[in-house]
């Protein structure tokens, strides 16, 4: 139905230049400022021709460049033959016009790069709603523009005086009653899901959350041996996948992979993909997966730090996690156990000494040479336990479903039973407590030696 516009926001094979703006703020260099937006563009199918940066301390309000700059990056475009023009920041839908009108090609920003990825990798029905939504709501602004680049497409329909404000009350019209849609279908998909997560209660949660090419789903491999999709590129993994994670002697723990995050992340999609994530962010802990590797770590940590803020995370129990360690610049003891600490080889100093200072509980690993993921482990384990409480759950007697979850989630250690009732003593998390309280008639009293002394003396 609105096929033609949908097409527009397809990125495909095209040569592109890349523009950037530094401002005093900014802390990467002049050279690496546009390595990210490098990486997007690449993701999503250009060809990276050419590269442009100016430094100002404001952007110009209605072309975001100064005027001199736009005819430099006009010039450019022709000498390197490029048909596209990717701005590392987003642009309000009158700049992207303006600079259009001046440069006549095809300008796209940032979010619209990351909603073209994200439209490409999407693979389950409510991921492709999700990305569907969040393109239709970053479009409706921009419709007219839109109409532009079909024109150019398909030889300048309406001999570039663009369509008439009739068609484009059409299309807003059209596009709204297909975002209503959406949010239906999305709301129905939600409430399926909601069910499902109640069924996995019997387990504790973690969930890896990052930066897109972190290694999320490479340490989702290492810990629980299952097949997952990992690749060098940026957003992979657009859906939520949980797996079964067996720690022997202790019990079992749901871990889920999700969707990373990045600068800028357009606002739409956090807003699309909130209601998986909050799925999520349901669990008993989070592990922050950050590619130490990266001389950005810092930064990045500070943009997934400030997502989960946005989506109601932000105090959420949360392990950070160093990954990729083996490649930190005089790295050189593979199967070794390293702690933090111990990584006197690596360079004084480096990026990677400053985020272990900063972050001293956190964890080092490689989830490609398995160094540290035994540690992981066990940490992530007596984390779980520190949260336990010794309780005395007393239930209706004909309560079988109760007994059988209870067993599975830990060594129930005394059992008594009266006439109406059977009282178990045991210990588990505070949030399976309340799990518990919520879906099975029981009564729950906390047992002295680990709760906190009570004033109120019985
Ligand atoms: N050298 C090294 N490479 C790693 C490590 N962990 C992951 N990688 C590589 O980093 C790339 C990204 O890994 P993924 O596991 O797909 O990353 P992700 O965080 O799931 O990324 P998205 O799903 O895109 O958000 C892949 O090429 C991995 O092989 C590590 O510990 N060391
Ligand atoms: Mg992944």
């Amino acid at each position: 139905m609105n096929q033609p516009l949908r097409d527009t926001l397809k990125v495909e094979a095209k040569r592109a230049v890349l523009v950037g703006m530094l401002t005093p703020g900014q802390k990467l260099s002049k050279e690496h400022a546009l390595d990210e937006l490098a990486g997007l563009a690449e993701t999503a199918g250009c060809e990276v021709v050419g590269h442009l940066t100016q430094t100002r301390d404001h952007p110009e309000p209605a072309t975001y460049l100064g005027k001199g700059k736009i005819e430099e990056l006009n010039q450019l475009m022709q000498a390197t033959d490029a048909e596209l023009a990717i701005f590392d920041n987003n642009l309000s839908p009158s700049q992207g016009k303006n600079i259009e009108t001046t440069i006549k090609s095809i300008v796209i920003d940032r979010s619209e790069v990351i909603l073209d990825i994200f439209a490409t990798h999407a693979r389950t029905y409510e991921a492709k709603l999700q990305v569907e939504l969040a393109q239709l709501l970053y479009m409706r602004p921009r419709l007219k523009r839109m109409w532009t680049h079909l024109e150019r497409i398909e030889g300048g329909i309406g001999s570039g005086r663009g369509p008439g404000e009739k068609q484009l009350e059409l299309d807003r019209r059209m596009l709204d009653k297909r975002v209503s849609e959406l949010r239906r279908k999305l709301e129905s998909v939600e409430k399926r899901r909601e069910r499902l997560v109640a069924s996995r209660n019997e387990y504790f949660t973690v969930s890896l959350v990052g930066y897109t090419n972190a290694g999320k789903s490479t340490l989702m491999h290492a810990l629980t041996g299952e097949d997952v999709y990992i690749a060098d590129q940026l957003f992979a993994t657009l859906d939520t996948k949980t797996r079964k994670w067996d720690i022997p002697n202790w019990g079992s723990i749901l871990l889920s992979d999700t969707v990373g995050f990045v600068r800028d992340l357009p606002h739409h999609l956090v807003a699309s993909f909130k209601s998986t994530l909050e799925e999520a962010l349901q669990a008993d802990l989070l592990l922050h997966v950050v590619d130490a590797s990266n001389p950005e770590a810092m930064q990045h940590i500070e943009t997934v730090e400030s997502v989960l803020e946005e989506i109601g995370a932000g105090e959420k129990q949360t392990l950070l996690v160093l990954n990729k360690v083996d490649r930190l610049p005089g790295h050189q003891t593979p199967g070794t156990e390293i702690n933090g600490d111990d990584l006197n080889s690596i360079e004084e100093n480096s990026w990677y000494h400053i985020l272990r200072n900063k972050h001293r509980d956190a964890m080092s690993v490689s989830a490609v040479t398995r160094e540290g993921v035994e540690q992981l482990r066990e940490k992530v384990v007596s984390i779980l336990s520190k949260n336990f409480h010794a309780i005395e759950i007393t239930a209706d007697i004909g309560d079988g479903k109760l007994t059988s979850v209870l067993t599975q989630l830990t060594e129930v250690e005394q059992t008594t039973y009266t006439n109406t009732n059977a009282i178990y003593r045991c210990r588990l998390p505070q949030g399976v407590i309340e799990r518990l309280q919520r879906e099975h008639e029981i009564q729950v009293e906390f047992l002295e030696e680990f709760t906190p002394s009570s004033t109120d003396a019985t």
